[in-house]
């Protein structure tokens, strides 16, 4: 945590680099770290808080040693060049341009996962992260990319520890910064650097990390983002060619072009904390991974599932006599899914237990409702599987298919909804020979089957969903990370819980009629 002396001598420094900070704002030093507060009046939205100008954020192109990095633009490769820049930086201390500026930064490796290290008491706090979404950005790696924390070392190796014998080259052993120097630059980086515009890209951006994140967010970083990618300029330039951007062709130089700003988009009362946002769409899971923190409820929070996960549960989980054959072939249903994911199925927003989603193709969300992708994975399943003529597979036929069984799933649920309250109402009822929500019945199974398998592996093993609220009671205050980690085990735990039994009712109903 950074000391008051340490923020009086960063606005110091601010200062005397032109920035510009509203007066009806305070940067402070508070129990968490540097915080924005407003002081005792409300604040109108729109307002500029900060100026902060380009040439002060430390970014790979502001690095002294620019030339000895290979350029990222943006991804994983950005976050680690910049922290090679960062690292250097930071090791040479008082001779460092940004000085006072990285004296303000936390001085412990900031709490993301990726570094949690075990306690003597409490063991290693990673292990109740098991099959949870963090564990999966942490350690699983993504078809051809390797594992986060793969990478970080790769890179040490295959880069950073070259560019530091360049750097270093006179200095003495003890001054060449270590693998655990590269991880303190790589966490402050991945939890406070900021994309700023095409020139510096991803950067250090002295006050605008200041700001700590919520949902609601009081304030945003504005940019022109567009600007040269060579120079930075955003009025015309030397490498301009003719095919260039009419706004950069027209832009008029003007003052605020030389300024990142902080702007308010909500009236801000006086005396609270003032917010910025990481992402609007963060889920719990991405926080605890890139920035080292949870919130208490996040809407955002979601499990996925990839297509070669949910491939493995139906080998594993549809009778022997199946085979992916049995459907057309798995890379024709692949085929075919992918295209069906992609259009409308307006009606299955009526749906209590299925929502539509275009970001995620197979998720759960914080509602614990299945995604439509996921619900047309099984139910396209079983539609082919019980389908053995070739001109039945075609995507118009399937479709009709689709559609019907959306409209029993629809009946279903009204009906489940109904006898769960005991109101005796008018409602479709089911045939009876219940046979036509047969297919029903399994796809229900399935998804139910799905949520239990994961449930089971998520979290400690052996510890029950029943013992995390107790655990989490007696865990001491100070045990920050292992509380993070199993508040997170508990909410996707409870989330898949939740969805298998409305998906086991709706079974229930389907075997009483
Ligand atoms: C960009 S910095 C914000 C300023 C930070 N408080 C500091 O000390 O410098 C991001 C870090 O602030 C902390 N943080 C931000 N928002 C938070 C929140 N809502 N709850 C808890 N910690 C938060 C986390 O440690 C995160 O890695």
């Amino acid at each position: 945590m950074a000391d008051s002396s340490a923020v009086t001598r960063l606005l110091s420094w601010c200062s005397e680099r032109d920035f510009w900070i509203d007066p009806r704002i305070q940067v402070i030093s508070g129990p968490c770290g540097v915080a924005v507060i407003s002081q005792d009046t409300t604040i109108p939205a729109e307002s500029i808080l900060a100026r902060i100008p380009r040439e002060s954020v430390l970014s790979v192109k502001s690095s002294p040693i620019s030339e000895l990095i290979p350029p990222h633009p943006y991804g994983r490769g950005a976050q680690l060049s910049l922290a090679l820049a960062l690292s250097v930086e930071l090791m040479r201390g008082a001779a460092s341009p940004w000085f006072p500026y990285l004296k303000s930064l936390p001085r412990e490796i900031p709490g993301i996962p990726l570094f949690w290290t075990s306690g003597a008491h409490c063991g290693d706090p990673t292990e109740w992260l098991n099959g949870t979404e963090a564990w999966k950005m942490l350690f699983e790696s993504e078809e051809n990319h390797a594992s986060l924390f793969s990478e970080i070392d790769e890179y040490f190796h295959q880069v950073v520890q070259q560019v530091y014998s360049q750097v270093f080259e006179s200095s003495s052993p003890a001054m060449v910064p270590s693998l655990h120097h590269f991880y303190y630059a790589y966490s402050l980086v991945s939890s406070r650097a900021f994309l700023v515009d095409s020139y510096h890209g991803l950067s250090m951006v002295p006050i605008a990390d200041a700001f700590n994140h919520a949902q609601e967010n009081h304030v945003h970083l504005e940019s022109d983002f567009d600007v040269c990618p060579e120079c930075g300029s955003l009025p015309r330039c030397l490498h301009d060619d003719t095919g260039d951007s009419v706004s950069r062709a027209t832009a008029v130089p003007d003052d605020a072009d030389d300024f990142y700003e902080m702007v308010s988009n909500l009236p801000i009362p006086p005396n609270t904390e003032v917010y910025n946002t990481y992402g609007g769409t963060l889920s719990n899971a991405e926080l605890l991974v890139q920035y080292g923190f949870i919130l208490d409820v996040n809407e955002n929070d979601r499990l996925i599932w990839t297509f070669a996960e949910l491939a493995q549960f139906s080998e594993n989980y549809l009778p022997p006599s199946w085979t992916w054959d049995s459907v057309g072939g798995l890379s024709q249903f692949r085929a075919l899914l992918d295209a069906l994911i992609s259009g409308p199925w307006e009606s299955i927003s009526a749906s209590e237990l299925v929502h539509r989603d275009r970001m995620h193709a197979f998720c759960l969300n914080g509602d614990a409702t299945v995604s439509h992708g996921l619900w047309l994975y099984f139910a396209l399943l079983l539609c082919l599987r019980n389908t053995t003529s070739p001109a039945n597979r075609d995507p118009n036929a399937v479709i009709v298919l689709l559609e019907d069984m959306i409209q029993r799933q629809l009946t279903l649920e009204l009906l489940h909804t109904n006898s769960a309250s005991g109101l005796d109402i008018s409602v479709p009822q089911l045939p009876d020979d219940p046979s036509p929500y047969s297919d029903m019945l399994e796809l229900a199974c399935l998804l139910a089957s799905l949520c239990r398998a994961r449930s089971a592996s998520t979290g400690k093993p052996g510890v029950e969903m029943t013992e995390l609220g107790d655990i989490l009671d007696r865990l001491p205050n100070d045990m920050n990370s292992t509380r993070m980690a199993i508040s997170l085990a508990m909410t996707e735990r409870s989330l898949l819980d939740s969805c298998m039994s409305s998906w086991e009712g709706l079974a229930e109903c389907l075997e009483l009629a």
